[in-house]
Parts: structure tokens; C-alpha cells; sequence
């Protein structure tokens, strides 16, 4: 029997259908269920000039997977036409229901792992809809309260301690409390998924050049260097906080395991200009496993063929290798 996992094109404008009818294309050691509107599927393969079979999913059968130019796929309706490239209000609800039904499944053991394809935040709020993330939503839909976005490319892991909020709230949201669980949970998945007995991780200052001594912020001080202390007194491995602008070089990098940001755009740039189109998005701390695609939406190559595989494979593969791990483990 094959591992299960759940796939969300995302936002049906974008990019997401053509990857995953492009990874469609290969042959995969794992039964993939998409969980979309097969119609939606059915046009962008026409306009890629495609062929691709969906296949009902059927949770009753044994779990094999599809040969080479098919796919499973779980239906949910979207109810009306979409235009590659151009947004549209109404795809919002469809998103989220998509997101609904994979999570539900993967708590009910459905499926091994949910991996996401890219979704346009904008357009699922406009619809009425509050929504910042993912990472986020999957946290709610699960009652977790607190997990963890990390990013990993080759050689470098980085780890959020906020993640989709304004910038103007990111001091006030890094409290002694989220900061320690935070640690604790990217410390624990390093251990346990990724199998690294003793993690070192190295932590970004909040301010420039991590505050100078208090001179230029103080949460260093306040909270950030007391957090690390008591970690360290735990018997973990942290260094910091560390001047975000220069601790991303290769000497301090390659005895580390991970990064851990104090805001997503204090890691990301960095993670992306390394290895945008091959890095993999993890949610740490959900009961499920969830991975993800590196970049957005990209309406401006829907159905042109353009679109790079990369990312969205890569966060396949790692779904795979995070689930066997998980069974054999169990
Ligand atoms: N996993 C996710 O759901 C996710 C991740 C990042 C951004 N987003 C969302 O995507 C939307 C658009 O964001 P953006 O414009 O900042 O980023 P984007 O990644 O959609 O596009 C940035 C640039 O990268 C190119 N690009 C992106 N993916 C590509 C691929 N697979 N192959 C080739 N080129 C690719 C695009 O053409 C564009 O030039 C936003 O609403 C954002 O929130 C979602
Ligand atoms: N912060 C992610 C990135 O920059 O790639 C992206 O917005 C997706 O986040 P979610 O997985 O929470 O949707």
C-alpha cells in the first residue's frame, strides 16, 4: 500500500492546476489525491494542451498510485467558470474549501500529508473571508495554537517567530511566551523529523545589529536574550541574537541546523534568493504533516507552460519522506 497525500492546486487563477497537472505527468511512489474541481483541471490541461485523467478517489480502495498522466482527485465544486490569470472573488470560498476538506481528512487519517499549492491571500479576504496564511489556517482548523513556518532550501533551514502580520506588530507579538514555544517546537521537529540528535540553531536580533547593547532597541535584552538563556540552561543549543545581516554567512552556517527570524521578511529574502523554485515551505508543531510550494500565485504565467515545477515537487517528495518516516517511526 502507498502513502496517501492530499494536493491543493490553491488558487485556481494561478499557477497551482498547471504544476500539478505538469507533476501529474510523472511517476510517483505515493497516491496523490487532488482536491479540487475536476472541471477547473480539466480546462487549464485544454489550454496547456495536456492530457491528463482524473481519477475519482475512491478512500475505500487500496492506495496505489496513478501511472504517469493521471491523477486522483477528490471533487469539490467550484461552481463556475475561471479565467487563467485573472483573480476573482467568488474562486475565495472554493480555496478555503478545498483547504477545509484536506485538513479534515488528514486529522481523520485520510491521508499521510496535505501539500499546498500556492493561494492568493488578497482575493480570499476580498471575498469576505479572513484569512493571512496556511500556516495559520491549518493551526485553527486544528486547534493548535501554536506552530511554526519554517522554510528549507539546500544547506539552509529558516524558521519564523511571527509570520503573517503587519510589521508595525511584529516587536509587541514576540513575547517570552510565543519566543519559547516557538524554539521548543522548531527544536523538537529538528529531533524528531529530521533526525539531528543535537540541533544548533542560530537566532536573528530583532533590531539592527541586535539592538547595540540597547542602543538601538531593546528586545534583545528584554526578551530575546533571557529566552535563549533558559533554553540553553535546558540543554539546547541556541546562539544569539545574533545582527541579521551578517550572521548568513557561509562560517556561521555550516554547523548550523536553522535560522530562526524574528519576522518573515528578515528570513525569507535571504532563504528565497537562495534557492527560490527549490526550496520547500513545512509547517512544524500540526498533528498533520504539511508542506508547501516556495513562491506565490504567479497569475502571470497561468496556463502559459512557463511555470517551474521545482518548488511544488520538492514539497511532494519532502511529504513523502516526512510521512514514511513518520510510519516507520509509529
Ligand atoms: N504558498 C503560498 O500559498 C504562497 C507563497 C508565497 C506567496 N503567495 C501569494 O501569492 C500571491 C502573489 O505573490 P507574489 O507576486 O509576491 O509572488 P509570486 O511567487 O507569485 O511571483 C513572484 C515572481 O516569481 C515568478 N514565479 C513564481 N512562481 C514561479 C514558478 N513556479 N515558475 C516560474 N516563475 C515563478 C512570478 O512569475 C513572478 O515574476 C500573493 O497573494 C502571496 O500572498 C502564496
Ligand atoms: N510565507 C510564505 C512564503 O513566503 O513562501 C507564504 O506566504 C505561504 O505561507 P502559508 O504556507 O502560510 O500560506
Amino acid at each position: 500500500m502507498s502513502l496517501r497525500i492530499a494536493i491543493t492546486p490553491g488558487e485556481p487563477a494561478g499557477i497551482g492546476p498547471d504544476l500539478v497537472i505538469k507533476l501529474a505527468q510523472h511517476d510517483w511512489p505515493a497516491q496523490l489525491v487532488a482536491v479540487v474541481d475536476k472541471d477547473i483541471m480539466l480546462q487549464r490541461a485544454r489550454e496547456l494542451d495536456t492530457k491528463i485523467e482524473l481519477i475519482p478517489f475512491d478512500p475505500s480502495a487500496p492506495a496505489e498510485a496513478a501511472p504517469p498522466g493521471s491523477i486522483y482527485y477528490l471533487q469539490v465544486d467550484r461552481g463556475c467558470d475561471v479565467i487563467a490569470g485573472e483573480l476573482d472573488e467568488r474562486n475565495g470560498q472554493y480555496v478555503l474549501d478545498t483547504l477545509r476538506i484536506a485538513s479534515e481528512k488528514n486529522m481523520d487519517g485520510t491521508f499521510d500529508a496535505v501539500v499546498t499549492g500556492p493561494v492568493h491571500k488578497g482575493i480570499i479576504n476580498r471575498a469576505g473571508i479572513s484569512f493571512s496564511g496556511h500556516t495559520e489556517y491549518f493551526a485553527q482548523q486544528s486547534n493548535t495554537p501554536d506552530v511554526v513556518m519554517m522554510l528549507a532550501t539546500e544547506g539552509l533551514r529558516v524558521a519564523l517567530v511571527t509570520t503573517h502580520i503587519p510589521l508595525a506588530y511584529v516587536s509587541k507579538a514576540i513575547t517570552h511566551e510565543r519566543l519559547t514555544k516557538v524554539a521548543h517546537i522548531l527544536y523538537q521537529d529538528l529531533q524528531t523529523k529530521f533526525g539531528i540528535e543535537q540541533p544548533n540553531v542560530l537566532v536573528c536580533g530583532l533590531n539592527p545589529h541586535a539592538g547595540e547593547g540597547g542602543h538601538l532597541g531593546n528586545e534583545e535584552i528584554d526578551t530575546i536574550e533571557p529566552v535563549l538563556a533558559e533554553l540553553n540552561a535546558q540543554g539546547m543549543h541556541f546562539v544569539g541574537p545574533l545582527p541579521a545581516d551578517t550572521l548568513f554567512q557561509a562560517k556561521y552556517l555550516e554547523n548550523t541546523d536553522a535560522v530562526l527570524a524574528m519576522y518573515h521578511d528578515q528570513g525569507l529574502p535571504v532563504l528565497k534568493y537562495k534557492g527560490f523554485g527549490n526550496s520547500v515551505n513545512i509547517t512544524l508543531g500540526l498533528p498533520f504533516i504539511r508542506t508547501s510550494v516556495d513562491h506565490g500565485t504567479a497569475l502571470d504565467l497561468a496556463a502559459s507552460g512557463n511555470a517551474e515545477v521545482g518548488s511544488f515537487e520538492l514539497a511532494i517528495r519532502e511529504a513523502i519522506k516526512l510521512a514514511t518516516e513518520k510510519t516507520q517511526s509509529s
